[in-house]
């Protein structure tokens, strides 16, 4: 990147909540926009069983009830309380609907009221001009991930694997120094990961996830159902591309007949086998997978994967960084880039025509 634009890092806190409705998660950043000087302290603000219930009550809908983004405001200003020394905020707010080629891309949440509460500027609304500059708005962490690349020094292509409530993919050539370039990047959402999951231990169980997926671990997939989920027009779509959390909603529908293990075994073999499909669209073999985000704590669907996928695949703590923590990081990041004027996504990333940025500030 250019050297004649430099900037001094500062200290950002970015911030996230994301589509697995379980929480805010915080963590601070110290960064220019181009290099990842430090990592900073974190906070995750969990949301309440009846908190869940609201969000999960508004998903698919283009305008939050008052009470939901008042709850979105609120969490992320008490979770910024718990953590100190930042300059800036990277605010991503909560996705309840997502569809780029139609209606658009919805996070509810205002910038301008965080900007009031804590007195600093806040960075926003991260994903509607590159939809509407036709791209998917998502995913958005790819470039951070090209920045954790070059961080743990890498200097063969690696992919960064995110397992939240959807699964998107980065595939990163660290070599090359600007990740607008040609070559750089290649990410695209994979599919449903923990959603359904959740989804179906949420109605079944009354609990919120599988935990470490022990139940999947003692149940048997269904092949058929499996073969008939990867027959999915997505799977044929090339990259970019990206999902709503409900894409594939009707996937527990499928699983209905099925015991509690079966279906949970089913869904975890159908988040896996997503994500092996998709690494078939890497543009060169990664030496590794690193894999953030909830669902590298499951370790049937992280088995899952390892084994329909050709390099080692290893939760990202392996190299130093924080897989709970990475998508609210890269928030961080992109709140600088966007006060820079530097690029958040590219054609690669989101499928936009040329590499522009995005993202509103509101000051306090
Ligand atoms: N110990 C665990 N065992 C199994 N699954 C877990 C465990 N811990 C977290 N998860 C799963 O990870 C989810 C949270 O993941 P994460 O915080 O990465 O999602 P998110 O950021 O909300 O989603 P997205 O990346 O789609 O926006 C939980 O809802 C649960 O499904
Ligand atoms: C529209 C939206 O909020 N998408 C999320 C969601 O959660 C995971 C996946 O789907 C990804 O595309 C994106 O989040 C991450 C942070 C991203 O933009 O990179």
């Amino acid at each position: 990147m250019s050297a004649k634009n430099k900037a001094t890092p500062i200290w950002v806190a970015g911030c996230m909540s994301g589509t697995s409705l379980d929480g805010v998660d915080v963590a601070l950043l110290h960064t220019d926009g181009e290099t990842i000087f430090d990592f900073g302290d974190s906070y995750f603000r969990a949301y309440s069983k009846s908190e869940q219930a609201l969000l999960r009550s508004q998903l698919g809908l283009w305008a939050a009830s008052e009470a939901a983004v008042e709850l979105i405001e609120t969490a992320h200003s008490e979770a910024l309380s718990q953590v100190q020394g930042f300059e800036m905020v990277g605010f991503h707010g909560q996705t309840f609907a997502h569809d780029p080629q139609g209606l658009g891309t919805y996070q509810a949440g205002d910038g301008g009221v965080l900007a009031q509460i804590t007195g600093k500027p806040v960075v926003w609304d991260f994903r509607s001009n590159d939809v509407k500059m036709g791209g998917q708005g998502a995913p958005l962490a790819p470039f951070f991930h090209h920045a954790c690349a070059r961080y743990i020094k890498a200097t063969e292509p690696v992919v960064f694997l995110n397992l939240g409530g959807v699964g998107n993919l980065t595939w990163v050539d660290p070599l090359i120094e600007n990740p607008a370039d040609t070559g750089a990047l290649l990410a695209f959402d994979t599919g449903p990961a923990n959603a359904p999951i959740n989804d179906l231990m949420q109605t079944r169980l009354g609990k919120s996830y599988d935990e470490n997926g022990d139940l999947a671990a003692t149940g048997q997939v269904d092949a058929a159902l499996l073969g008939q989920f990867m027959r999915h027009s997505y799977f044929l779509k090339m990259p970019p591309k990206s999902l709503d959390r409900n894409d594939f909603h009707d996937v527990l529908a499928q699983v209905a007949h099925l015991n509690d293990a079966d279906a949970a075994a089913t869904l975890t073999a159908m988040a896996a086998a997503s994500v092996a499909q998709g690494m078939e669209h890497c543009p060169r073999p990664p030496a590794r997978v690193l894999v953030c985000g909830g669902g590298s704590k499951n370790a049937t669907l992280m088995a899952m994967i390892a084994a329909g996928v050709d390099c080692p695949v290893v939760p990202i703590e392996t190299v130093g960084l924080d897989g709970d923590m990475l998508e609210a990081q890269a928030f961080a990041y992109l709140a600088m880039r966007v006060t820079r004027g530097l690029p958040t996504s590219c054609p690669t990333t989101t499928g936009v025509a040329a590499a522009i940025g995005g993202g509103r500030v509101s000051r306090g």
